[in-house]
C-alpha cells in the first residue's frame, strides 16, 4: 500500500507547472494591487486621523462578489499597522464564520485582551465588559466585519446598531466599523439609523473587466507559477472567462489555479486552452454542489422532487412539483409546507441557476410554470445524499 503512495507522491513531485501553489489561494494577499488605486487612496484617506490618534468616520464597503473588497482592506490595514503600530487596534471578522452577535462580541473582547466563556453569557453583559474595557484602553479600535449581509439575514442588524452608537458610551470616541458586503440589497433592507451611521463613508468596488483581471492573473502568475508554462493567450481567455461571468477575480484566480493542477496532474509542463475549459467544468461543478449541498431541508426535498419527476417528463408544472413532494414528505415523516411555499422554493432554485422555470400562457387554464434542470441530475443527486441523511435514506429504501 505505501508503494502506492510513494509513487503517487514521487509523480506530483515531478510537477512543474506551480512555483507556490499557495499564491493563488484566496486567503493570500498580493503586495499590489492592480486596479484598486482609487479604493485604496479613498481608505486610506478615510483612516487618516488614526495617524493623529483619532477616531475615522466609519465605513460601508461595498461591491460584487470578487472585487477586491477583502483584499483592500486588510492590504491597508495591515500596512497602516505596520507605519503606526501604536496608534490603532485592528480587528477583523468574518461574519460568515463567526455568524451569531455573541461570538462576534466575543472575538471583539479577546483581541483586546479580555478572555470570554465560549457561552453562557448575555450579550447585553459582553458590551458592558467591551464599553468597561474601552473606557480605559489607550489606542483607537478598527473593528472590520466582512460579509456582514450573512449575519443580518440571521440575526438582523441589531449588534451593527449598537457597534455604531457605541461611542456614546464612552468618555472619548474611539471605535469605527467598517462594513463590508457583497449584497448591495441589503443595505437598502438596513434600519435607517445603521444605514447612515455604517454609512458614514462609502466606498464602492465596480467588478474588473477582461483586460484588468488580466493584469491581475500575469502578476500573479509570474510569483505562483514557474516561468513558461502559461502562454499570454491561455492567461486572456482565464480573464475572458472570468469577466463573462461578472469580473470576479477570485474566480479567474480560481480557473488558473485549477487549469494549473490539471496539467500538473497529468505530468505536463504547459498550461492549454483545453486544461482551462475543463477546470472552467470542475469548478461549476464544485460551485452547483456546494450551493445544493447548504439549501434548507424543504428547498432539497422540493428540488429531489424535481429530479425524480423528471424521470418520467421532460418538464413539470408546479402543481405535479407538489404533488410528488407532498409523497416524499409522507414517507419521510415530516411535515409538508404548503404549496405556496413550494412555488417560492422554485423560484429561489430558478434564481441561483439550478433550475429553469419558465411561465407559459396555457389560453384559457392560465399560467402556469415549465420546469426542468439547469445542472447535471447526478450532481443534485449526489450533493443531497452526501449532505442529508434522511432524504438520502430514500435510496436505501
Ligand atoms: N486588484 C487585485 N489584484 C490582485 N489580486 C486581487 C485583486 N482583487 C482581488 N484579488 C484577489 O481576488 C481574490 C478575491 O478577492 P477578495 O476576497 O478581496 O474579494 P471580495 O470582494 O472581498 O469578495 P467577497 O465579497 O466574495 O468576499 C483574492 O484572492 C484576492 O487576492
Amino acid at each position: 500500500m505505501s508503494d502506492i503512495i510513494d509513487s503517487i507522491l514521487s509523480t506530483l513531485k515531478k510537477g512543474r507547472i506551480f512555483r507556490s501553489r499557495d499564491l493563488l489561494l484566496p486567503d493570500y494577499i498580493p503586495e499590489a494591487l492592480p486596479h484598486r488605486e482609487d479604493q485604496i487612496r479613498k481608505l486610506v484617506e478615510i483612516l487618516a486621523p488614526i495617524t493623529r490618534s483619532e477616531k475615522p468616520s466609519n465605513v460601508f464597503i461595498y461591491g460584487l462578489t470578487g472585487t477586491g473588497k477583502t483584499a483592500v482592506t486588510r492590504f491597508v490595514l495591515s500596512n497602516l499597522q505596520r507605519k503606526f503600530p501604536s496608534k490603532f487596534t485592528f480587528i477583523y471578522i468574518n461574519t460568515r464564520q463567526n455568524d451569531t452577535p455573541y461570538r462576534i462580541l466575543a472575538d471583539v473582547l479577546e483581541a483586546l485582551g479580555i478572555r470570554v466563556p465560549f457561552t453562557g453569557l448575555s450579550t447585553a453583559e459582553l458590551f458592558k465588559r467591551f464599553v468597561k474595557r474601552l473606557n480605559t484602553f489607550q489606542t483607537i479600535v478598527l473593528i472590520t466585519l466582512d460579509e456582514i449581509d450573512a449575519l443580518v439575514k440571521k440575526h438582523g442588524d441589531d449588534i451593527l446598531y449598537r457597534l455604531t452608537r457605541i461611542n456614546y458610551d464612552l468618555s472619548t470616541s474611539k471605535v469605527s466599523v467598517i462594513g463590508i458586503t457583497n449584497d448591495v440589497k441589503m443595505v437598502e433592507n438596513l434600519d435607517p439609523r445603521v444605514k447612515s451611521s455604517l454609512g458614514e463613508e462609502e466606498i464602492i468596488f465596480p467588478p474588473y473587466n477582461a483586460e484588468q483581471l488580466e493584469d491581475i492573473l500575469k502578476q500573479r502568475s509570474k510569483i505562483a507559477l514557474n516561468e513558461g508554462v502559461i502562454s499570454e493567450e491561455v492567461i486572456k481567455l482565464c480573464a475572458a472567462l472570468a469577466a463573462r461571468d461578472h469580473g470576479d477575480a477570485r474566480r479567474a484566480l480560481d480557473l488558473l489555479r485549477v487549469s494549473g493542477e490539471i496539467a500538473e496532474r497529468e505530468g505536463r509542463d504547459l498550461i492549454t486552452a483545453d486544461d482551462v475549459n475543463r477546470a472552467r467544468i470542475e469548478l461549476e461543478r464544485d460551485r452547483v454542489y456546494e450551493v445544493i449541498s447548504t439549501l434548507p431541508f424543504h428547498s432539497k426535498l422540493v428540488l429531489i422532487s424535481i429530479v425524480l419527476g423528471l424521470n418520467s417528463n421532460s418538464t413539470l408544472t408546479t402543481g405535479e412539483v407538489y404533488d410528488i413532494y407532498i409523497k416524499l414528505a409522507g414517507k419521510l415523516g415530516v411535515e409538508s409546507i404548503t404549496q405556496r411555499r413550494v412555488s417560492d422554493i422554485i423560484n429561489e432554485l430558478d434564481m441561483v441557476g439550478i433550475i429553469t422555470a419558465r411561465v407559459v400562457n396555457r389560453g384559457r387554464y392560465g399560467k402556469t410554470k415549465e420546469i426542468s434542470l439547469a445542472v447535471s441530475k447526478d450532481i443534485v443527486i449526489k450533493s443531497i445524499k452526501e449532505s442529508d441523511e434522511r432524504i438520502g435514506s430514500l435510496w436505501s429504501r
